[in-house]
């Protein structure tokens, strides 16, 4: 699977007021079994840029291709969201919140429940499958929410600060856990973080968009096998890379020229 961006801009029309340009000729491929992150400064188009890798918006000119088939709408099969707010079901069981994109894919309920399973078995929440997300802690919540959209093997996973609404520590706890079971997995992942950390530690590449309107300014390749181990964090590589990055971040970068 590779899903090519080819100079995509998306403009939003409002009813009142002007037009705003969210993102301006993006070009990006993204590759199988690789890891992107995307980070930049609020309002720099990140999420539009997801929304329009999964379909659920239209580009306003350019294409998204996936193995050479441009994408016309949103597809389960071919792409699932994590988004920060879990997003679960309350009055659903967890294995039946986990079992819910294939509920609506049409999976009979003995398969979906068995697949549901095996993936709240990698997230390691197979102790819980019978109890409801209010009896889970935030952290728990959305590993269901990241088993529910395993379930659906999608070609690519599209997370948009999936661990934003945790504490510091149990994002990185669950995090690195999370990196390593997509890496195991072998997912094709695509993530918006504002974590410098996060971006970095899960990645194989970090893509920084600068503002006016978004636009990819420059991209870093990690060069360290993953899965990662936390001390990945203590290596000079990982400082040196953070450094640049949080020195991007903190100048102006819709004033970087790109390469
Ligand atoms: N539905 C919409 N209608 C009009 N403008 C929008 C709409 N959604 C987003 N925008 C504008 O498009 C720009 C990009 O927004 P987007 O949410 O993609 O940025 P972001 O980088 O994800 O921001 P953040 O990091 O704060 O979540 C912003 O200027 C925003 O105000």
């Amino acid at each position: 699977m590779t899903m090519n961006i080819e100079s995509v801009t998306l403009t939003y029309e409002r009813a009142k007021g002007d037009p705003v340009t969210a993102i301006r000729d993006i070009d990006l491929e993204v590759r199988r079994g690789e890891f992107v992150s995307l980070i930049g400064p609020s309002g720099c188009g990140k999420s539009t840029l997801l929304h329009c890798m999964g379909g659920m918006l239209r580009p306003s000119s350019g294409r998204i291709t996936v193995d050479g088939e441009p994408i016309t709408g949103p597809k389960p099969s071919r792409a699932a969201f994590v988004f920060q707010d879990y997003s679960l079901f309350p009055w659903r069981s967890v294995v039946d919140n986990a079992a819910t994109g294939l509920r609506f894919a049409g999976v009979r309920k003995a398969e979906r429940r068995a697949v549901a399973m095996k993936q709240l078995e990698l997230v390691g929440l197979d102790h819980v499958a019978e109890s409801y997300p209010a009896e889970l802690s935030g952290g728990m919540q959305q590993r269901v929410a990241v088993a529910r959209a395993l379930a659906m093997d999608p070609q690519i996973m599209l997370m948009d600060e999936p661990f934003g609404a945790l504490d510091e520590q149990s994002r990185r706890r669950i995090g690195i856990e999370m990196s390593n079971v997509l890496t195991e997995a072998e997912k094709t992942v695509v993530m918006v973080t504002h974590s410098l950390d996060e971006a970095i530690f899960w990645a194989d590449r970090v893509l920084v968009m600068g503002k006016g309107p978004g636009r990819i300014v420059r991209e870093f390749v990690v060069d360290a096998p993953r899965p990662r181990r936390l001390d990945f964090m203590t290596t000079a590589s990982f400082d040196t890379l953070r450094a640049e990055l949080f020195g991007l971040l903190e100048g102006a970068p819709e004033e970087v020229v790109a390469p």
